[in-house]
């Protein structure tokens, strides 16, 4: 099997200082991968490279595309979402004004806008694109559970649930590839707990290959199957959570931390 995703020495300069460094990462179809290290060690700004927010200073970003690796370092972020990428962020984008529903549909009208749902092409005539759009936009809520909720404005929901709300706009776009940044970041144990359960769900059901950031550790020892580390803005370890928490480059950089 071909990697889905791979990076080659990738590098990112801000001035003098190189917020990505020579990093290179291979990712299989399917995996559920944890990105850490500690803060300013360039985790985001890897994320903005792989979805187009930032051009590569050198170096490759390969994603699989039609069966060969196409190079999408540098390339704008919606061509990017197009090929089937697509994320969420550490501060929440979602539109507040909206209900939960339309934030859904608009994330699904946009993808329409952009020629990535060819399905809709296939439906019988009578089936219109809206009743379409609204029937997906439900089953997405549905999977992050907020089905019930979907007549609420997005603003009025808890923490938690807008954090969940994101994911369901990024299945949405119908994605391959799924970057969650700090997904759990401001969820008490019991949410966090059910999101790991909603990243499995949805990462079978669809799918998906993930790589998310985050800092809560028991998360990512708990559901990741491999994990990355950077460390001011280089690769300083990859392998799976037992190997991590006993790596010493790791421990190292987590000085005085608990991994
Ligand atoms: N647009 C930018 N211009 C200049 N410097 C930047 C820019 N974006 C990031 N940096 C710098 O690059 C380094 C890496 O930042 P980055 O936000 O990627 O780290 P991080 O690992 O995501 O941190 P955190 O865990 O705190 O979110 C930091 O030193 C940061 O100040």
């Amino acid at each position: 099997m071909e990697p889905i995703l791979e990076v080659k020495n990738l590098t990112r300069n801000f001035g003098g200082l190189a917020a990505v460094s020579n990093v290179s990462m291979q990712i299989m179809p399917g995996e559920l991968i944890g990105l850490i290290g500690p803060n300013g060690a360039g985790k985001t700004t890897l994320f903005n490279l792989l979805t187009g927010v930032y051009e590569p200073s050198e170096g490759l970003i390969e994603m699989q595309v039609d069966g060969k690796p196409k190079q999408i370092g540098g390339m704008k972020p919606y061509k990017i979402t197009n090929l089937g990428v697509a994320r969420t962020f550490q501060n929440i984008r979602l539109f507040k004004s909206m209900t939960v529903l339309e934030n859904v549909e608009v994330a699904m009208q946009r993808n329409i806008q952009y020629g990535t749902m060819s399905a809709i092409l296939r439906l019988p005539k009578f089936y219109s694109e809206e009743r379409w759009i609204k029937e997906k936009a439900i089953e997405y809520l549905k999977d992050v559970g907020l089905y019930q909720k979907r007549n609420e404005l997005a603003t009025n929901l808890p923490y938690g649930e807008q954090r969940r709300l994101e994911i369901a706009r990024a299945l949405a776009i119908q994605p391959k590839i799924l970057y969650l940044d700090e997904p759990a970041a401001g969820m008490n144990p019991q949410e966090t707990a059910d999101l790991t359960k909603l990243i499995h769900e949805i990462r079978e059901k669809y799918h998906l290959t993930i790589i998310l950031i985050e800092h809560d550790m028991s998360l990512v020892m708990n559901i990741c199957e491999r994990i990355y580390v950077l460390d001011y803005g280089k690769m300083i370890a990859n392998g799976n959570p037992e190997e991590i928490k006993n790596n010493e480059f790791v421990i190292k950089a987590y000085l005085g931390e608990e991994i």
